[in-house]
């Protein structure tokens, strides 16, 4: 059997589906580069990358050495491409706009370059996320791109998709015509297709929350929670299982592989922010991903693709996976 390799499968939707050329090498670009965060993340203390800086980011979190090496190696593979007017990032306080003329290229790119980075240190799966938008046409205008080019809801997505960094390097991709998953095969040095048209199951017995906030959480969590651990002597009449592990692109991969509902819940440790993950390039991305697999994602209120973003570090509550609980969840939200 042939393989089809990532380029393969980008040249084969640019023909059969009309996707951008300039989209495809986008994707291309971006999935080099995290073959190199991959390669980073690989050499552990050998490379001497483990460990933090002496530095925050804009949201007052310590950053390790990681963090920042991954997100200069995204800025520095797609500063020069071509197709990109701007970029975001959980590591930069403001929106970095292309050297040169305003729009440069076609699209806005914004990830989180490193997910769950307080595992890197403990050797547990990492990964990177990633958001394509369309710039904004403002053809003909010279000013700064803003901040407000990106603030768009996440349905107008074009692409999305995570790398993650574990016993396997893959790449999880949507182009809004489902997810596909592809492998890194190091002798190769590609990216192969491996998981066509993935799916997550309707219905599960496997949820992930961080339980040590149990105290803080709202009274429609609460429920549901303890509904789940009631198991089959409770209303939901079954037994539940627990996964966490703190890295969101590693539960999600395991939602994605095998079903579940994942949740990161607004509570009142901070009253004021909506909850710790963030819209732009952490709940957007995996939404999309999680939709375009058959399952659901909301804030407990509305989906999350349809929030009107506020900021680019604004952040959400989220809960996303199989339908079943998904759907559940937002309905003891909505009362
Ligand atoms: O420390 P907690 O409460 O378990 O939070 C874990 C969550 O925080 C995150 O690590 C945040 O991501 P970053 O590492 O990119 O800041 C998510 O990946 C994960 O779901
Ligand atoms: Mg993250
Ligand atoms: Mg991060």
């Amino acid at each position: 059997m042939s393989r089809v390799t990532l380029s393969r499968y980008l040249i084969e939707q640019t023909r059969s589906h009309n996707t951008p050329a300039d989209l495809r090498f986008l994707i291309e670009v971006v999935a080099r580069a995290c073959k190199e965060i991959s390669h980073q993340v690989s050499k552990g203390a050998l490379g001497g990358v483990l460990g933090s800086l002496g530095s925050e980011n804009v949201q007052g979190e310590v950053q390790k050495k990681l963090d920042v090496i991954s997100n200069e190696i995204l800025l520095e593979a797609n500063e020069w491409g071509g197709h990109l007017a701007g970029m975001a990032s959980e590591e930069m306080d403001n929106a970095y706009q292309i050297p040169g003329k305003y729009p440069k290229g076609a699209y806005l790119l914004v990830f989180d370059p490193l997910d769950g980075s307080s595992n890197i240190d403990v050797n547990v799966s990492v990964g990177t996320i990633f958001s394509v938008l369309r710039c904004p046409d403002r053809q003909g205008e010279t000013g700064d791109l803003g901040e407000e080019a990106f603030l768009q809801p996440g349905t107008q997505q074009v692409a999305a998709g995570y790398a993650i960094y574990g016993p396997q390097t893959m790449l999880m991709l949507t182009l809004g015509d489902g997810v596909k998953g592809f492998t890194l095969d190091r002798e190769l040095g590609s990216f192969v297709l491996t998981h066509d048209d993935i799916k997550v199951p309707e219905s599960t017995k496997e949820f992930a929350i961080n339980m040590s906030n149990q105290r803080h959480w709202e009274a429609p969590v609460q429920r549901y929670v303890g509904e789940l651990l009631a198991g089959e002597t409770g209303p939901l009449g079954r037994n539940y299982n627990m996964r966490w592990i703190a890295s969101m692109v590693a539960d999600v991969h395991r939602i994605l592989t095998r079903g579940g509902v994942f949740m990161y819940p607004r509570d009142a440790r901070e009253p004021e922010k909506p909850g710790k993950l963030r819209l732009m390039y952490e709940a957007n991305p995996m939404s999309m991903i999680i939709e375009q697999a058959g399952g659901a994602a909301t804030n407990g209120q509305q989906r999350i693709l349809e929030i009107e973003p506020e900021s680019l570090h604004q952040r959400v509550a989220v809960f996303l996976g199989s339908k079943e609980e998904v759907l559940r969840i937002t309905a003891y939200h909505r009362g």
